[in-house]
């Protein structure tokens, strides 16, 4: 049996150092760092994340604004808000919450945060310094810088010699995941749903992450013995056995029986999901340090 990383507990020791930057950061400057969380729409599921974001920003002690925004809203309009927190000193992290309801250019938003508010590393600068190796000049995107920490406590910091596996290719997830591993030295292969063999390719990972939205589609067989598994899906479905109407949060890794087979594994939920925020935290305090001038820390 493996050892199941516990993925809430990694994100309160997280939050603990980022209280402690933040704190520090107060005590030098008197600045507070100020994340601002744009969300538009009525997605039940982005609000229950939101409310988690702006609740976790004001136990870090930051200045947390939250703007709720109509789903008519335009997209003139949210990009004129975006400029509005770009050019206010107070704030120092910006966060659009995806998905954006149908008709925005979500692209075109991210794309107008000033890179250093832009904690969710997205934005081309951010994307391309993690690109080019550059791990502390920009801001990493949260949940790969999360799932990153997990393999880093795993594996420790150089991953020279072994075979990482990333299944997705999103700009959000897998692309960056990707480029921390390879940073790391890792041998990384990205895996997709055009790609031949995917078992195959899976079952030579010594690291290897899911993330495509595809419930358990990750089988024992797929899993090398004494492998580190990463499962970043989070798939709701229907569970009649907890009775009628009633569903329950898989992953995208069969967690029982790849279990049996890997060293280390993520459950779904409690593993990388709580990592989000935190890194989300984490970003928001560099930033902040950064644009004070104060050393940031590192995570
Ligand atoms: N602007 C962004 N939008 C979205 C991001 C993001 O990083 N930036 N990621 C996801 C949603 N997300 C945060 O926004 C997020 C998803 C999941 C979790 C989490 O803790 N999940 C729990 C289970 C929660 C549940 O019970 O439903 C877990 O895995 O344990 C946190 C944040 C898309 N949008």
């Amino acid at each position: 049996m493996s050892k199941v990383i516990d993925g809430k507990a990694v994100a309160a020791a997280v939050v603990e150092d980022v209280k402690a930057a933040s704190v520090r950061l107060t005590a030098e400057t008197g600045v507070r760092p100020g994340l601002a969380v744009v969300i538009v729409g009525n997605d039940p599921a982005s609000h229950v994340y939101v409310s988690s974001k702006s609740r976790m920003a004001k136990e870090c002690g930051f200045a947390s604004i939250q703007h709720t925004l109509p789903e008519t809203t335009s997209q003139a309009d949210l990009e004129a808000l975006v400029a509005d927190l770009n050019a206010d000193p107070a704030v120092h992290g910006i966060l659009v919450q995806l998905p954006l309801p149908r008709g925005f250019d979500s692209d075109v938003v991210i794309q107008s945060i000033l890179p250093e508010k832009d904690v969710d590393g997205l934005h081309v600068v951010n994307a391309g310094k993690l690109m080019t190796g550059d791990l502390e000049g920009g801001l990493v995107s949260c949940t790969p810088a999360g799932a990153m920490l997990f393999v880093r406590q795993t594996h420790g910091d150089d991953l020279s010699g072994l075979n990482a596996v990333v299944i997705g290719r999103s700009n959000l997830f897998g692309k960056p995941m990707a480029a921390l591993l390879l940073a790391a030295n890792a041998t990384v292969t990205i895996a997709h749903s055009r790609t031949r063999d995917l078992a195959g390719i899976a079952a030579r990972a010594d690291i290897l992450v899911a993330a495509v939205g595809r419930p358990e589609m990750v089988r024992a067989d797929w899993v090398k013995p004494g492998a580190t598994v990463i499962d970043v899906g989070i798939n709701r479905i229907d569970a009649p056995e907890r009775g009628e109407g009633r569903s329950r949060l898989v992953g995208d890794v069969a967690f029982a029986e790849c279990a049996e087979k890997a060293a280390v594994i993520t459950p779904v939920p409690g593993g990388v999901g709580p990592m989000t925020i935190a890194m989300l935290m984490a970003n928001t305090v560099i930033a902040a340090c950064r644009a004070n001038g104060v050393e940031a820390p590192r995570f």
